[in-house]
């Protein structure tokens, strides 16, 4: 929603496809649908895995960009539904890059990995050389598969591909799944909350990077992304593969989280500590992010209680204290 406003905001055609799937409440994907057509930007209902669907808009338009943002997101959630994991993150993304392949002109495709690729490594910062191939959940493991499909559609059909690796993005209308976003519901709600430890009781640690940054870091990626050189350019096999860290390089532990939280509503969090479930889970995240800045400038500006301050503004002004959509 946010990266589709900034681009028709500075004059940008754009269509949006989501399946409104409910993963989470779809009235807020509703709603979120609702702002996007009011400022003139038109939504498709379908799903990425509908090669017949996505043939006939690639027929009606000429896109030059794709944004592909759609995934099955949340670490823990694999646990419990895999298959949905690899519907949407690795057969919906091969469907979406046959549809791409084989367009005229071919668009250049920017994408959303993941900071969760990282994995299990204990070196930070985290930078793109670093090794992806220790993922600690299946959602990882999708957006690492991810990466060595998009790969192999930059090699053999000269897709031009950015995969882009956010950490931990959060903001208004984001993710009710998400730490920040249910926190805020369960403390205004003075139900208990469940914050996780590493092992020998270490607070875990994310580099929470506020979602007007991940947007910056979006559309210099995609103004950056030349043009392929597959089948609509003819020349196969020559186009742009390139990865970027989209992060914050600040990491904030949970418990700061919390603490900034129960400043910013003005209510005491009733806590549960627990250990680190073994559910997918890193312990921490900390992007370098040198490569993005040398390549769009990208340098983020907002720190997690500037972040927060935003987001519990606009909780409250859609939701109100007692959580109910009034949408
Ligand atoms: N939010 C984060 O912290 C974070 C971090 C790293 C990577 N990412 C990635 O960034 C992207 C955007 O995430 P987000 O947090 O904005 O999530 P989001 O839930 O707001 O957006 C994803 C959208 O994709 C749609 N979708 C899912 N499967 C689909 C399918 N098969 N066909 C069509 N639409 C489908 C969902 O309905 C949802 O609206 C995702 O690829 C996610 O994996 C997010
Ligand atoms: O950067 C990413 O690649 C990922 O970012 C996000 O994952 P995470 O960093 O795990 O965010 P999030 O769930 O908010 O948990 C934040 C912290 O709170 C801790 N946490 C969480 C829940 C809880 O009940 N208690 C708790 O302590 C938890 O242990 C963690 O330390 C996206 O959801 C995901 O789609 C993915 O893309």
């Amino acid at each position: 929603m946010h990266v589709s406003l900034a681009l028709k905001k500075r004059g940008d055609g754009v269509v949006g496809l989501d399946n409104f799937n409910n993963y989470y409440d779809p009235s807020l994907k509703r709603a979120r649908r609702g702002v996007l057509e009011n400022h003139g930007i038109f939504i498709v209902e379908g799903d990425i895995n509908d090669a017949a669907l996505l043939k006939k808009l690639f027929h009606m338009i000429s896109f030059t960009h794709v944004m592909h943002l759609a995934a099955q997101a949340g670490v823990r959630y694999a646990m419990e539904n895999p298959s949905s994991y690899v519907h949407s993150n690795i057969a919906g993304l091969v469907t979406l890059l046959e549809a791409c392949k084989s367009a005229e002109p071919q668009p250049a495709v920017v994408w959303a990995s993941s900071s969760s690729v990282y994995g299990l490594n204990t070196k930070v910062p985290f930078s793109e050389l670093d090794r992806t191939d220790r993922p600690a959940s299946l959602y990882a493991a999708t957006k690492k598969a991810g990466e060595e499909i998009t790969h192999t559609y930059n090699h053999i059909y000269g897709l031009s591909i950015t995969g882009l690796r956010f950490f931990t993005v959060y903001g208004p209308w984001g993710r009710p799944d998400m730490a920040y976003f249910s926190f805020t519901k369960d403390i205004l709600a003075g139900k208990p909350i469940t914050v996780y430890q590493g092992p020998k009781e270490m607070d875990l640690a994310r580099d929470f990077t506020y979602i007007d940054d991940i947007v910056k870091g979006c559309l210099g990626s995609l103004d950056t992304a030349k043009k392929s050189t597959g089948i609509g350019g003819k020349k196969k096999g020559q186009a742009q593969y390139r990865i970027f860290n989209l992060g914050n390089t600040s990491p904030v532990t949970v418990p700061n989280l919390v603490n900034i939280l129960e400043k910013l509503l003005k209510v005491k969090a009733k806590q549960h500590i627990v250990a680190m479930p073994g559910n997918g889970d890193v312990p921490f995240t900390h992007a370098n992010i040198t490569l993005a800045h040398e390549e769009f400038g990208y340098r983020p500006t907002t720190d997690l209680s500037a972040g927060l301050k935003k987001f519990v503004r606009w909780y409250l002004s859609f939701y109100g204290a007692d959580g109910v959509n009034r949408s």
